[in-house]
């Protein structure tokens, strides 16, 4: 037997006996659930017995109130234990499969003997020994295993910096409590281990990256000195994988006081979401929040508008029915010179020019536009807009009650009193007996009867007007929308352009369809007008797939969460949208007032095989930054085709030939969902293939059919993209490098005719032509 077959055998050992303690810690947590749960159980049923309920006077009052508090306290300490022993015995069942994945052996300065410190998933601490079994991958020890090689290392302890020497770094593959590999090296994280994890086939769900996370991306996760944390960094060098890493880092570190939801990550789509929710749950976490702008967007407009997805105004973009004036529109509404006219004209709007809309109750005025802007204007002018607003508001409302009561005496409510339910009627009845306002078993008072059923009647009628000045619907935010195209704006130099720009939305505005472009601006502007609604309850927001945020959309952000922290994380050679920050994200800096903010650049790729990397770099004008992981696969190929018959022919064929080579998720990626349509349509008597037009679809195995524009952020084993004829606008170049780098293993792209301008500007040596 050789020295490492003995190490090996040995360290098996050290599982074997970790596992079965685990076994025993989970056994005694077993029980020790059943005992909570039936405390909980218990408890729930005899909690009213467990009051004296007296409420013959206040003492007594007030002694049930304590006594009913104390109950629930009980009970939801229980509840609280009980969850926590649940998560911690879901935890220790995943340790039981694969209870560690690295090893150092560090000897702190001063120290004679190494301490081997087993780095999993969450720790293990062993009550006998008083010692940790595993090691938290999160604790600050165990960032000696991602940061340094073997030699002198040092890591940040609370107490301070600790120095020594790194004298081994050991991975493991352990299935089912059995080591599979087990592999010693110098590097910080050494290839090999990467290179098995990237081999494999991809999954529907994205995987947590914890036992080989790179130096540079632990720089990300362990951030915690910058208020904003900008990610630069190529198509599939792990940004997604280390923004949720960070996540689960931040959620161990500040444990006693963040929650998931205190957490909000901003995704491209929903799809995305489905695909990433995995990975905190896998590294026993729960999840943060997770939204997309426009779910954001809609909650606030959609009853009011019929609002355009940025997936119907991206099929609109490509499918060539749109002008250059659209572009030219998107842009400007998308800018930092908008977003500072929007500013200014709030400024101006404090002084004069806001629109109001007539309070109608039955038709009639009941406060004219004209009365509610007066009394806006003579409220004091130092106070800000949104303050003034709400008085306003208030205003309206003690107004509207005074109208109410003067309608209790119209005849329709008579009428209305008339045809009340009974069954309304016994119920008011009810509720003012138990008001004790009536002593006998009728409204034997006739006068006050009518009074109060009056009353009744008109303040459900009046309820929808309160509630929509509540909403502020009494502000005519459509009408001083529109205003800001009745001006010129700066940063519009071409006036013909404005102009039309200026008409085509003022024709939107009037259908009251609100463009993609559109929808942001709008809902600023009324937020700077009635105030926003922030929640400061949220401490780090997320945003990924940043390049597709404009530098509106970002200070719309940090508008909404005052007291986050904001990681952004984007590829500019991704930017797909006409709107998308395609210059750099250091315009952020000044934008979003932060405390020491920090750009780190990844440049480093996995995902893809290095064939289909040096193939995609080259698709980019300025692609040399980017460096593939040493994997080796087939070139991308480039095939050639007569027309569509033989394209799907040929497509069918090299989908079928992937399948028989195993791969899992095979990917099928059209220009337009239009062209998805069309392909399913011609592919599904063929093969076993889903179409996924929709972001709303979960993202399935097998072969599917997808427009460029929903791929993003995801993966696949295999690529086929579809016609590379149709990407041939120089504006659809970064579009048609985000879905080739949606390739793991294999990549072909078909066209008929001539390819595109950017694969003939490619190499071809990095392709292998086909015709
Ligand atoms: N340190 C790592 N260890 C193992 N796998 C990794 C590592 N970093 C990244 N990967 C893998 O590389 C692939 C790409 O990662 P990810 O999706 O996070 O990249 P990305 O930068 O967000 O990509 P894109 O911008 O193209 O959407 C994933 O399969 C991920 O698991």
């Amino acid at each position: 037997m050789t020295t490492w077959n003995r190490e090996q055998e040995r360290e098996q050992k050290r599982v074997d006996e970790v596992v079965q303690n685990l076994s025993q810690a989970t056994d005694h947590l077993q029980s020790h659930l059943g005992g909570k749960k039936a405390d909980v159980v218990q408890i729930r049923k005899d909690f009213w017995s467990d009051v004296t309920v007296n409420l013959d006077d206040p003492d007594d009052a007030i002694e049930t109130a304590a006594s009913i508090k104390q109950q629930a306290e009980l009970l939801s300490e229980i509840e609280r234990s009980h969850t926590s022993a649940e998560a911690q015995f879901k935890t220790y069942e995943k340790l039981k499969n694969s209870p560690y994945f690295g090893r150092i052996d560090f000897k702190e300065e001063g120290e004679s003997e190494p301490e081997k410190v087993y780095l999993g998933i969450a720790s293990f601490y062993d009550e006998e020994t008083l010692t940790f079994l595993v090691h938290d991958w999160r604790a600050p020890i165990s960032s000696l295993y991602y940061d340094h090689s073997l030699g002198e290392a040092q890591y940040r302890a609370p107490g301070g910096v600790i120095q020594g020497d790194l004298d081994l770094k050991r991975q493991f593959i352990i299935k089912n409590a059995k080591i599979e590999g087990m592999f010693d090296t110098g590097e910080a994280i050494g290839d090999e281990l990467l290179q098995q994890v990237l081999g494999k086939q991809a999954n529907t769900q994205m995987k947590s990256i914890v036992a080989t996370i790179q130096k540079e991306q632990n720089a990300i996760i362990r951030n915690t000195s910058s208020d904003l944390l900008i990610v630069q960094g190529a198509a599939g060098c792990g940004k997604t994988s280390a923004a949720l890493q960070r996540v689960a880092y931040l959620l161990y570190r500040d444990r006693e006081t963040l929650q998931s939801q205190h957490v909000v990550l901003f995704s491209p789509n929903n799809m995305f979401n489905s695909y990433v929710a995995n990975v905190l749950p896998e590294l026993g976490e729960e999840n943060m929040e997770q939204t997309t702008f426009q779910a954001y967007i809609n909650h606030h407009l959609a009853d009011q508008f019929l609002v355009e997805t940025p997936f119907e105004q991206m099929e609109e973009l490509l499918s060539g029915s749109s002008d250059s004036v659209r572009l030219e529109g998107i842009r400007f509404k998308a800018s930092v010179d908008f977003l500072k006219a929007i500013q200014k004209y709030v400024d101006q709007l404090s002084v004069s020019g806001l629109m109001f809309n007539d309070i109608k109750f039955r038709e009639k005025t009941v406060i004219s536009a004209k009365q509610i802007r007066e009394f806006f204007y003579t409220l004091d002018k130092n106070e800000t807009v949104p303050y003034r607003m709400k008085n306003t508001a208030h205003w309206i409302l003690e107004e509207l009650k005074k109208a109410e009561r003067r309608e209790r005496k119209k005849p329709w409510v008579e009428k209305e009193i008339q045809l009340l339910d009974q069954h309304v009627y016994t119920k008011l009845y009810e509720q003012l007996q138990k008001r004790n306002k009536y002593r006998d078993d009728s409204f034997n008072d006739l006068a006050s009867e009518q009074k109060v059923l009056s009353a009744y009647i008109t303040r459900l009628a009046f309820k929808p007007v309160r509630e929509a000045i509540e909403n502020f619907d009494f502000l005519d935010m459509k009408g001083i929308y529109a205003k800001l195209f009745q001006m010129n704006q700066k940063g519009m130099t071409d006036y013909r352009t404005w102009n039309e720009v200026c008409k085509n939305t003022l024709y939107n505005l009037k259908q009251n369809f609100l463009s993609n472009e559109d929808a942001t601006p709008f809902l600023y502007l009324k937020e700077l007008v009635i105030g926003f609604q922030s929640n400061a309850a949220v401490r780090h927001v997320f945003i990924d797939e940043a390049q597709d945020f404009s530098p509106f959309q970002f200070a719309f952000i940090q508008r909404i969460f005052p007291r986050a922290n904001l990681t952004i994380l984007g590829d500019l050679n991704q930017s797909i949208y006409a709107h998308s920050s395609d210059n750099s994200f250091g315009m952020l800096e000044s934008l979003l007032d932060k405390k020491n903010p920090e750009i780190i650049t990844l440049t480093r790729s996995y995902r893809s095989t290095k064939e289909i990397v040096e193939f995609t770099k080259s698709i980019l004008q300025d692609g040399g930054e980017i460096i593939p992981f040493n994997r080796s696969g087939e070139k991308p190929a480039v095939v050639k085709l007569n027309d569509d018959a033989c394209l799907i022919e040929e497509l069918e064929s090299t989908v079928q030939k992937w399948k028989n080579d195993n791969h899992d998720t095979i990917a099928i990626i059209c220009r337009t969902a239009k062209e998805s349509y069309a392909v399913y349509e011609k592919m599904k008597t063929r093969l076993d293939v889903k179409l996924m037009a929709n972001e709303n679809t979960a993202f399935q195995k097998g072969t599917i059919i997808i427009p460029s524009y929903l791929a993003k952020g995801i993966e696949f084993d295999a690529v086929a993209i579809y016609n590379a004829s149709a990407y041939q606008n120089e504006r659809e170049r970064k579009l048609f490098y985000t879905v080739c780098t949606r390739a793991m293993h294999e990549l072909s792209v078909f066209y008929i005719g001539e390819p595109c301008p950017f694969i003939k500007e490619a190499s071809k040596e990095l392709y292998e032509e086909v015709k």
